[in-house]
């Protein structure tokens, strides 16, 4: 029921029209962890700077603590709670934000990113309470609102309780990705994520295409011409000086893919398409997670409905990002996409461009001989009886890469999200089986990992 209810709050972290719901939804978190008995804060993190230059308060972030046993080992557990947007109209089957169970799945809006998950811990947590069992390590949580939009005000409070609310936490635990198959999966790495907004504006008004036709020069043409620059139909990145960042793969990372069971012609079939980008699954799974990649996602103010308006759009935006992977560097990207000199300028147009990177998050790599892997791979065992994938993600957390930058604690994502979950997609769902089981995995690993002993931290 609980999911229901905080899948039917609205926390789409892009939209500023939403804030209200954000606040209201972390209310909600807050005051659920406050029920259950932790030590709550709702911390301020201060306001988001809007690219027009407005400003808009950050939603706050929640943190909780169950136990100070200095004798115990000490977890904190990292989740957000806002969403992507969703509508209707984009082609939802049922309502996105009304919690609908078909077949075993509850679809809904955040219902895998993020928000079971991050009830998934809470009811661990409950589990242990309500059996009267007391917590085999300490439990913090640190709940967020703006991971979908980069993670903004995050960083700075990181730092900022570095040596207050991190000083005892020994493991951080990510729960906000997922498996790649039916076979439950540990992560030990996401790539980075560099969004940009270009923004092109010519004339004062939009204009009729018949009449101004053929005398102005048209901001979507020039905008268009830069995204040419950027990646060809075969996945090459022609931003110069990305592909020689990127990190050689090993071999002993090629055996570790090959190792991978996964199945290319059910992936097809997920997606539904005939043909991918490569056939062999080492290249697949490497691009997948390993390797840099450019997707446009966008172009506001371009005429988008069904007609056919004949519009010559006075200012456009067009929305990219470049996920990039070790050792790449979102500032150094920033500067290498430079979409004015390297192609702006050749255009000799007289229209005004304005590149903004808003979102600059970097790629979080870990080791998988770390303590933190076993205790997963045990508690895997134990509740699904299998050994797990030990996999990359190609998306972001964007803050994965400054926990361990700035707490230097060892991190592990531990994924309960299924593989056709459909983030950030039509008809997002949660499994019952793996909201479920994968509450019982958290209840397990909380004693795996209790048993790490402190020496070998
Ligand atoms: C599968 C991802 C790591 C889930 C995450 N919540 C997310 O969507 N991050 C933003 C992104 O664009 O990758």
């Amino acid at each position: 029921y609980i999911l229901l209810e905080w899948v039917a709050i609205e926390s789409d972290s892009s939209n500023v029209l939403k804030r209200p719901d954000l606040h209201h939804m972390m209310e909600k978190a807050a005051q659920k962890l406050r029920l259950m008995g932790g030590m709550v804060e709702l911390v301020d993190i201060g306001q988001q700077e809007l690219p027009d230059g407005q400003t808009l308060a950050l939603p706050k972030v929640v943190t909780a603590q169950f136990g100070s046993d200095p004798n115990k080992r000490t977890v904190c557990i990292y989740g957000h709670v806002d969403v992507q947007p969703a509508k209707m109209d984009d082609g939802w089957a049922t309502d996105p934000y009304n919690l609908t169970d078909i077949n075993g799945n509850l679809y809904g809006r955040g219902a895998s990113d993020n928000k079971a998950p991050v009830l998934a811990w809470i009811h661990a947590v409950e589990a242990y309470q309500a059996l009267h069992m007391e917590l085999p390590v300490n439990v913090k949580f640190i709940i967020e609102g703006m991971e979908e939009t980069g993670s903004n005000g995050l960083e700075d409070m990181i730092v900022a309780q570095r040596d207050i609310f991190f000083s005892d936490v020994d493991y951080i635990i990510i729960s906000d990705c997922g498996w790649l198959s039916r076979r439950p999966a540990l992560t030990y790495g996401t790539r980075g994520n560099c969004y940009f907004f270009a923004e092109i504006e010519g004339p004062k008004q939009d204009l009729h295409s018949g009449v101004y036709g053929g005398t102005v020069i048209e901001p979507m043409t020039d905008l268009i011409g830069i995204l040419d620059t950027l990646i060809d139909p075969n996945g090459k990145i022609l931003i110069p000086g990305i592909r020689e960042a990127v990190a050689p793969l090993s071999d002993e990372e090629w055996k570790m893919y090959q190792d991978i069971q996964f199945d290319l012609e059910n992936y097809k079939n997920k997606i539904g398409v005939d043909q991918l980008m490569y056939n062999s699954k080492v290249d697949l799974l490497a691009h997948m997670w390993r390797y840099p990649t450019v997707s446009i996602h966008g172009i506001q103010g371009a005429f988008s409905d069904h007609g056919t308006k004949t519009v010559i759009p006075a200012k456009v935006v067009a929305k990219f990002s470049i996920r990039q992977v070790p050792n790449m560097d979102p500032a150094v990207v920033k500067k290498q996409v430079n979409v004015k000199n390297r192609t702006f300028l050749s255009l000799k147009s007289p229209n005004k461009l304005k590149v903004t990177m808003v979102i600059g998050a970097k790629p979080w790599l870990a080791d998988t001989q770390d303590p933190v892997f076993e205790a997963g791979k045990a508690a895997i065992k134990r509740v699904f009886n299998v050994d797990p994938d030990l996999i990359r993600e190609g998306a972001t957390i964007p803050i994965a890469r400054t926990f361990q930058d700035v707490t230097g604690k060892s991190i592990i994502m531990m994924p309960i999200g299924g593989f056709d979950d459909g983030l950030h997609s039509q008809n997002e769902k949660m499994s019952r089986y793996n909201y479920i089981e994968g509450t019982k995995y958290f209840i397990a690993y909380l004693h795996e990992v209790s048993l790490i002993k402190k020496t070998s931290v």
